[in-house]
């Protein structure tokens, strides 16, 4: 198994080493175009191997697209992150033509692989990915739902006093902070609706904490956050490299799905060695399905921005 990180900066270099100690490949690329960068995230990270136990090789290139061939997945990080007070969005005019270079350098030389989009505003770069790369729709993925939905966890955990680990709880929509569903009547802990145990005022604090948990971390620490998208990634990575048929909320090609057309936005599928293979639909309520439609409206609005 072959796996190319593109990007070497917070995010991607945390992604390949969860990557690295989860042996989820042989072959790990990590891949910037900051000269020598990749290069010395790889060495340093390979130094870990000892304590760590893992077999992975890691090897940071160049912009040298060669080293990538026949990856099996590939993991786009490259990109700008937000600054305390932007949005993802005010990224699109940087990030757009770096993720599309990106991908057509990666296809050059592996033309059937799986990727996922990291790089922000991620509705929009996956949406620009799925009309550009010439992939079937299963091979494109956008990681977003995977950390909206974990750190759902983490806020209701905190508020039940119960481990993360015991909660069911997904994030639909899009990646933004305000086109983001977490949702709540549907969570669970142990099976048991968490709605049993939260006052109103409860749950509103959780939703909008989820909504806005992007932000806050990028308040907080000056750039945005990667502990939690590297893991995030990581376990899309391990559930389709290792077919593991785990269902997690990701960005895909709705054709119909959720009541939506020509648009990437976060739902939950059920990911396998061929990329995303079912999309599993929520009976979403009547004030469910209107909160995603307002949140495909304002993704389109973006994906209109794009020049395709
Ligand atoms: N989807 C999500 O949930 C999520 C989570 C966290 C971050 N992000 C996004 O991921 C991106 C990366 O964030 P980060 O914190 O790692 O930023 P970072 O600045 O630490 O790293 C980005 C890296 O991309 C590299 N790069 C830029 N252009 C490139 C190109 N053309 N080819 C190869 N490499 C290139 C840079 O040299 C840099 O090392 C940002 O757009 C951020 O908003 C998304
Ligand atoms: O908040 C950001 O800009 C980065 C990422 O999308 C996140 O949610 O952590």
């Amino acid at each position: 198994m072959k796996i190319t990180v593109v990007g070497a900066g917070a995010v991607g270099a945390t992604c390949a080493d969860n990557i690295a100690r989860r042996e989820l490949a042989e072959e790990l690329i990590l891949l910037d175009i900051k000269e020598g960068f990749a290069e010395g995230k790889a060495i340093d990270m390979m130094q870990t191997a000892s304590y760590l136990g893992f077999d992975t090789k890691i090897k940071g290139v160049t912009n040298d697209y060669a080293a990538t061939a026949d990856s099996e997945v590939v993991v786009i990080t490259s990109g700008l992150p937000r600054k305390p007070g932007m949005t993802r969005e005010e990224l699109i005019g940087t990030n757009a033509g770096i993720v599309k270079s990106v991908t057509e350098n990666i296809l050059k030389y592996s033309p059937n692989t799986i990727i996922i989009v990291v790089s922000n505003p991620m509705d929009t770069m996956n949406y620009l990915t799925l009309k550009t790369s010439g992939l079937p729709k299963e091979r494109i993925l956008g990681m977003g739902g995977a950390l909206d939905s974990a750190r759902f966890k983490y806020y209701l955990s905190q508020e039940l006093g119960c481990s993360p680990a015991d909660l069911n709880a997904v994030v639909i929509g899009g990646h933004g902070d305000t086109t983001m569903i977490p949702l709540i009547k549907h969570a669970t802990w142990n099976s048991i609706p968490v709605t049993k145990f939260l006052s109103q005022e409860q749950q509103d604090k959780i939703v909008a904490a989820t909504m806005v948990g992007g932000a806050t971390l990028t308040k907080l620490i000056g750039t945005s956050a990667w502990y939690a998208p590297g893991a995030g990634t990581a376990a899309m990575v391990e559930s389709i490299v290792r077919d593991e048929k785990k269902l997690i909320s990701c960005g895909v090609a709705l054709n119909g799905e959720y009541g939506q057309s020509d648009i990437s936005l976060v739902v939950p599928v059920v990911l396998g060695k061929n990329g995303w293979e079912k999309i599993v639909n929520f009976d979403l309520s009547e004030a469910e399905q209107a909160e995603f439609n307002k949140s495909a409206d304002a993704v389109r609005n973006m994906n209109n921005v794009l020049e395709l």
